[in-house]
């Protein structure tokens, strides 16, 4: 049987207990039970919270007008026209979130080997990014920069012979940052893995007078299965071909973790970012502790559709599950969390207030 809502553990087999006199009481000096006997006590020793200031909510943005196209491996998430995810900009300034991410879904006419549209000032994501500013100046406005959502390979680099350059990409990703923030992005996010890139994406903003646009590293990013529906949502499944793994990190290390951080920081990231997050979580905590910078984990599309699927199918309660799984990376330190969940829990917490 299902449990939608899931009943406390003790009322499970209530039924079957039989309660034949009072036992002795065990001597206890410490019963760690009695600061969890009432709502209010729970919420006096509460040793975190998640609050809407901690979200960044990303979305999909989508060639034409008025349209929002569903993403099969991602119930509940859209693609947005520009005029959509402006909408959507209302719906997270009025939630109170303070940040969006977005992600483009490039016409397979305009993607290429070299990822060209990237650095087009009128692609898609500029053109959200000065219409979200335009209506809604005082949202955080994030954006991505990585290849894969313009190349024909779907990869997040330059390849030849089967290689992903590394400098070469880097010069591209430059030119990509540069149209961004002349569209008007307050954070870029370099997604990428490539070796440097947040050095030269740091010198070119500054030579180019972007003193205050922020850097938020994607400094540990793990070669991960979770990232197949936002493959999906931005139509590089199909195309990409073999794995990303030469720039991607192997999801067994995490000193390794720990030099990448390392350094982004010294080249001028801002904030830094673990991706993917729940199986990641020691991950933000060694990063946390190590370098006390403000530190961001990302919920992936994988863990979303793992939530919101069992949740779908009667499995768990999903919107308990949402609000644990966000907690657990404020518990391992995180300061903030990317969730396609970001509007639902803020309207639950919300509610809650
Ligand atoms: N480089 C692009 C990028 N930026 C964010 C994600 C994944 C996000 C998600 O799964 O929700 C990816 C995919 C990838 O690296 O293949
Ligand atoms: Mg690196």
């Amino acid at each position: 049987m299902a449990i939608k809502f899931g009943r406390p553990i003790e009322m499970r087999d209530i039924a079957r207990t039989t309660t034949t006199g009072t036992p002795p009481a065990l001597d206890l000096t410490i019963r760690p039970r009695r600061n969890r006997k009432a709502e209010w006590a729970r919420r006096l020793v509460r040793e975190n919270v998640l609050t809407t200031d901690d979200l960044i909510w990303p979305l999909f943005v989508v060639q034409g007008n008025r349209t929002r196209t569903t993403v099969a491996s991602m119930p509940g998430v859209e693609r947005l026209s520009v005029d959509e995810i402006v909408r959507d900009a209302e719906r997270a300034a009025k939630l109170d979130i303070p940040c969006i991410a977005l992600f483009p879904y490039t016409e397979p006419s305009l993607r290429d080997e070299h990822g060209s549209e990237a650095c087009n000032p009128e692609n898609l994501v500029c053109q959200a990014v000065r219409a979200i500013k335009k209506e809604f100046p005082d949202i955080g406005v994030l954006c991505d920069v990585a290849l894969d959502p313009f190349t024909s390979h779907g990869h997040d680099g330059l390849i030849q012979n089967g290689r992903i350059l590394n400098d070469e990409t880097v010069a591209v990703l430059v030119r990509q940052a540069l149209v961004q923030a002349e569209a008007g992005c307050d954070i870029i996010a370099p997604s990428d893995m490539m070796d440097g890139r947040v050095g030269a994406i740091r010198q070119a903003l500054d030579q180019s007078g972007f003193l205050d646009v922020q850097i938020m590293a994607y400094a540990a990013k793990y070669a991960s299965a979770f990232y197949g529906p936002f493959r999906d949502a931005i139509g590089s499944a199909k195309t990409l071909t073999g794995d990303k793994r030469t720039y991607q990190m192997d999801s067994a290390n995490t000193d390794e973790a720990l030099r990448e951080v390392e350094l982004d920081i010294a080249e001028g990231a801002d904030m830094v970012m673990v991706k993917p997050g729940m199986p990641y979580l020691d991950v933000v905590r060694r990063v946390k502790d190590t370098f006390s910078m403000p530190t961001f984990a990302y919920q992936v599309s994988g863990e979303y559709a793992m939530i919101a699927a069992a949740a779908n199918n009667g499995w768990i309660d999903g919107e308990r599950a949402m609000m644990e799984s966000l907690l657990a990376f404020k518990r391992a330190g995180a300061d903030g969390v990317l969730t396609y969940f970001a509007p639902q829990a803020a309207e639950r917490l919300r509610q809650q207030r």
